[in-house]
């Protein structure tokens, strides 16, 4: 109040020293002049030293109030009334905050890892700095946010702000502390928390499934294809899936094919319905048929068109019950847990053994039915979306147990090469189709009379890039077949003694020879005519 008092009271008077009309080019210039002409130099100095001394005065009397309150009011009561005094005094922001931190304790923050790569897509041309990085086995470059960065994002009405805050861990080498920053109008706090954050870790979801590399499990890898180096727990062992295999490269009959996508696509869809009726979300399929059919290729398949990581188990290199259940506990969901041959799995056949020969000693701490609970048991209940499948050269060698539904769901034969088969793999390997070719009604007839696998059929594929030639390949190697089989159908009708079938063999042996040898004047022929 002094203060406004001696100021009103301020004498307004024109300087004597400066002519009135005198002009001047800068507007500044003019101001201070026009300062001067109005306060003279003694003037100006009484007014600091009063500024000063109403300064000195205010300050004197707020420490004493100061030290009074500290000595009467208790320390609690001094606190609140500090924050009732900022809370009533600081201008109110109509905006929310949310801090989304990296961690939550000891795990990862999901919420976090979503807003990391949502945001990757979300970046706008104003953005002046990004994160950019790609490891050796990625296929595209990550792009991230770079400290203090801003995304503004749109959700239905709300308008929604990204920042990506990075600072320095309290502990010393503790590293860099990151966080989000989302915010948004108070008013929106409903539909960000049950709408637009439930949005984010779904896209996010959806982004990461699209860019994902398939990854192969298994205990005997020494290394890991892990970002952070690290061996999953359960001691497993990784490596980018790179099998080309799908279900467009398969060669296998077309309504069975239809079938095994239609029930995976069901599998996928059926979260709520396997938790209605209390079932552990986990499917199982059992792959049998002669060697070279394409059971392991069904499975990349399988992998491919679900992007579902493979774990390759060899149940020869576990040794006990529990160490499965460690080793399939240390598994993610979304998962196919891949046994192939089955039926070579010594536990599993010793314990038929040990049923037909009581006194056979437990050699191993694997037990069937240690598999067995850890396929349908509680243990099995542990994990969503996970796949089980086995493979077999030999299906009636498998213990019943294994194969009852619940536990193999779906039993697919992996058949020899039917003529749809090869219709497939002649356009795969060679780019041709049945129009028009001349031997594709003779290798039709064949491969309805003799068992050749797609594996078989494949490799003769690939032996020339000429279709003519490979297709002839293709004609005299299922002859071939077709003569074997005839010959052991023979020997087998006849039951002769061991001299007669060891002649018989020869005489086979020579007119395969000889066939051989007009394939090859066949083939010789055809190149003169082509040259
Ligand atoms: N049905 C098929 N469709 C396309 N290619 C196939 C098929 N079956 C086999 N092949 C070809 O043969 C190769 C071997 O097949 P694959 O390993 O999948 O057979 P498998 O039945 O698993 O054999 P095994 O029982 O010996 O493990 C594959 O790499 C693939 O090129």
């Amino acid at each position: 109040m002094i203060l406004t008092r001696r100021v009103l009271r301020w004498p307004i008077k024109q300087s004597p020293s400066l002519p009135v009309n005198t002009c001047f080019s800068s507007g500044i210039a003019f101001d201070s002049i026009k300062m001067a002409a109005m306060f003279s130099s003694s003037e100006i100095s009484k007014t600091a030293s009063s500024l000063f001394s109403a300064y000195a005065s205010f300050a004197g009397s707020m420490m004493l109030v100061r030290s009074v309150a500290n000595e009467l009011i208790p320390h609690q009561l001094r606190s609140y009334l500090y924050s009732a005094f900022r809370y009533f005094f600081t201008p109110l922001s109509p905006d929310l905050t949310l801090a989304i931190d990296e961690r939550c304790g000891m795990s990862k923050n999901q919420v976090y890892e979503a807003a990391e790569v949502y945001l990757s897509t979300r970046i706008s041309p104003k953005t002046e700095r990004l994160k950019l990085s790609k490891t050796r086995k990625q296929k595209h470059f990550t792009i991230g946010l770079e400290k203090g960065e801003l995304v503004v994002d749109g959700f239905e009405d709300v308008r929604l702000t990204w920042r990506f805050v990075c600072t320095e861990g309290q502990k010393p080498h503790g590293g860099e502390k990151k966080h989000f920053e989302l915010s948004f109008n108070k008013k929106h706090k409903d539909k960000v928390l049950d709408f637009y954050l439930p949005y984010v870790l779904l896209k996010a979801e959806e982004i990461k499934k699209q860019d994902k590399m398939i990854k192969l499990y298994s205990r005997q890898c020494p290394f890991s294809c892990e970002d952070d180096n690290e061996r999953r727990g359960g001691s497993w062992g990784s490596i980018i899936l790179e099998h080309p295999a799908t279900f467009d490269t398969l060669a296998m009959d077309p309504a069975l094919k239809k079938m095994i996508i239609d029930d995976l696509e069901m599998f996928l869809r059926r979260n709520a319905y396997y938790k209605k009726v209390g079932k552990a979300w986990k499917r199982g399929y059992l792959l049998y048929g002669p060697p070279g059919t394409g059971k392991s290729s069904l499975v990349a398949a399988m992998a491919n068109y679900l992007k579902f990581d493979i774990y390759d188990l060899g149940l020869t290199s576990v040794r006990s019950d529990a160490e499965l259940r460690r080793t399939l506990l240390s598994t993610t969901n979304r998962s196919i847990l891949l046994i192939e041959d089955i039926d070579c799995s010594s536990e599993v056949l010793e314990r038929q053994m040990r049923n037909k020969n009581k006194k056979l000693p437990d050699k191993t701490g694997l037990t069937l039915s240690g598999i067995l609970n850890c396929i349908d048991g509680l243990w099995s209940s542990c994990g969503d979306e996970r796949i089980i499948v086995f493979t077999t050269n030999y299906k009636d060698r498998i213990d019943p147990a294994l194969l009852r539904p619940g536990r193999m769901d779906l039993h697919i034969n992996m058949s020899y090469c039917t003529t749809d088969g090869f219709r497939l793999l002649a356009s795969n390997y060679l780019g041709i189709s049945s129009k028009h070719n001349p031997f594709f009604a003779e290798i039709d007839s064949l491969l309805n009379s003799t068992e050749a696998t797609p594996a078989e059929v494949a490799e003769e594929l690939m032996k020339s890039d000429d279709p003519n030639i490979a297709l002839q390949g293709l004609v005299n190697f299922l002859k071939r077949k077709r003569d074997e089989a005839d010959d052991e159908t023979e020997n087998k009708a006849t039951g002769c003694g061991e001299v007669d079938s060891s002649v018989r063999r020869l005489n086979a042996i020579v007119s395969r020879v000889k066939r051989l040898k007009t394939n090859v004047d066949q083939r010789k022929i055809m190149m003169r005519k082509r040259k």
